[in-house]
């Protein structure tokens, strides 16, 4: 291709960047209008934000893929939101954490980031207003369910309005380039639980850590160059660590499901979920029992988690997600029945399905 034609190109791309500058404004005036409108009302609006990211997705024609797509326009609605107001969001730090991660992935990159020092924190932060947002691990595909998050959900007035889902690689990272010389290596436990494979095989002398984070272990493993951390990308970026080898999991589709919980849960967009938590009878066939109305009422169960309850030895809390929103005709009639059965039945709050 001549010098030429590639200035015919660029010159046709500074003429179309002109109008997506004109028009990404156009956008963001509107956004404030908007804003003014809701008049210090809630400004973050989940089901709309999953609509119009799922729109463009249906809409796109490519050559774009339609990920990609749905990411620049995730990056325009964040920067258009800050407008009405900056977002603030609460989850456990430090900076370098997959939680980091999954908030930029969900709110992007105009959204401010308020690390904290552990779960319960994210979720105080949040219930006393000092946060817009939290955004918590749940469960990780390999590991199971993130036992403290599930607790503090029991207990909290905020609502679920969001769901992240986050694929996690996990990096063995160090100062030197190399294996060699390697006599500690910290991570959170879970992480240390997702490379418990790779780890007997490669570095099984070596003494494994659980410290409170990934940040914090790789914030470690650059004072001493006789250790390593396990880690994401992020983490090793921050403390300017060498990915010694990468991808280390063992589950090649290793991801982690995040919950965003607010004042308040989210309206229809379409396709939605609701997540519950009930208690049954301690008696034989309680659970199958309390279950009944759901299979009865043609809703599906995404998940089920059971966790002993606090107060009650051998006393069990059920973590139920089903498809569909709280306002639907099925679901309200399945929950109405269940609340006849359960001892206990909250709903934890009603959300848009992951679109990212
Ligand atoms: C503009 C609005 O406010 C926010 C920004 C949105 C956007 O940029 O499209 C969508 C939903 C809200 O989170 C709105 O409610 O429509």
């Amino acid at each position: 291709m001549s010098d030429d034609q590639i200035r015919q190109h660029r010159d046709a791309i500074d003429d179309i960047d002109v109008q997506i500058l004109k028009l990404i404004n156009q956008r963001a005036h509107h956004a404030h209008e908007i804003g003014v409108l809701k008049g210090g009302g809630l400004v973050y609006r989940p089901e709309r934000e999953a609509q119009v990211l799922r729109r463009v997705k249906d809409l796109n024609q490519g050559p774009l893929p339609s990920e990609s797509v749905a990411r620049l326009f995730r990056e325009i609605m964040s920067a258009c939101l800050s407008l009405e107001k900056p977002l603030t969001i609460a989850f456990l730090g430090p900076l370098g954490t997959f939680s980091e991660s999954a908030v930029v992935k969900h709110f992007g990159h105009a959204a401010q980031l308020q690390p904290s020092v552990s779960i319960d924190e994210v979720f105080r932060q949040t219930e006393a207003g000092m946060a817009d947002y939290a955004v918590v691990p749940v469960e990780n595909s390999t590991e199971g369910a993130v036992g403290r998050s599930l607790d503090l959900m029991t207990q909290t007035p905020l609502k679920v309005c969001g769901e992240v889902v986050l694929r996690i690689h996990q990096h063995l990272m160090r100062k030197r380039p190399d294996l060699v010389g390697i006599t500690r290596i910290y991570s959170h436990s879970q992480s240390l639980a997702q490379c418990h494979e790779w780890l007997n095989l490669h570095l099984p002398n070596a003494e494994r850590i659980a410290v409170a984070s990934n940040a914090e272990a790789a914030r470690l493993a650059a004072e001493d160059v006789n250790t390593a951390a396990i880690g994401g990308e992020a983490a090793a970026e921050r403390y300017e660590l060498v990915k010694v080898v990468s991808n280390i999991e063992d589950e090649p589709n290793n991801t982690t499901r995040f919950l965003v919980l607010g004042q308040a849960d989210a309206s229809r967009s379409g396709k939605d979920k609701t997540s519950l938590v009930m208690s049954a009878k301690n008696q034989p066939g309680a659970v199958f029992q309390l279950l009944a109305p759901l299979a009865e009422n043609g809703v599906s169960m995404t998940k089920l988690e059971s966790r002993p309850s606090r107060d009650g030895l051998w006393e069990y809390v059920f973590f139920v997600d089903v498809e569909g929103h709280r306002d639907d005709a099925l679901v309200q009639k399945a929950m109405k029945e269940l609340a006849e059965r359960a001892v206990i039945l909250r709903v934890l709050g009603s959300y848009p399905v992951a679109v990212l």
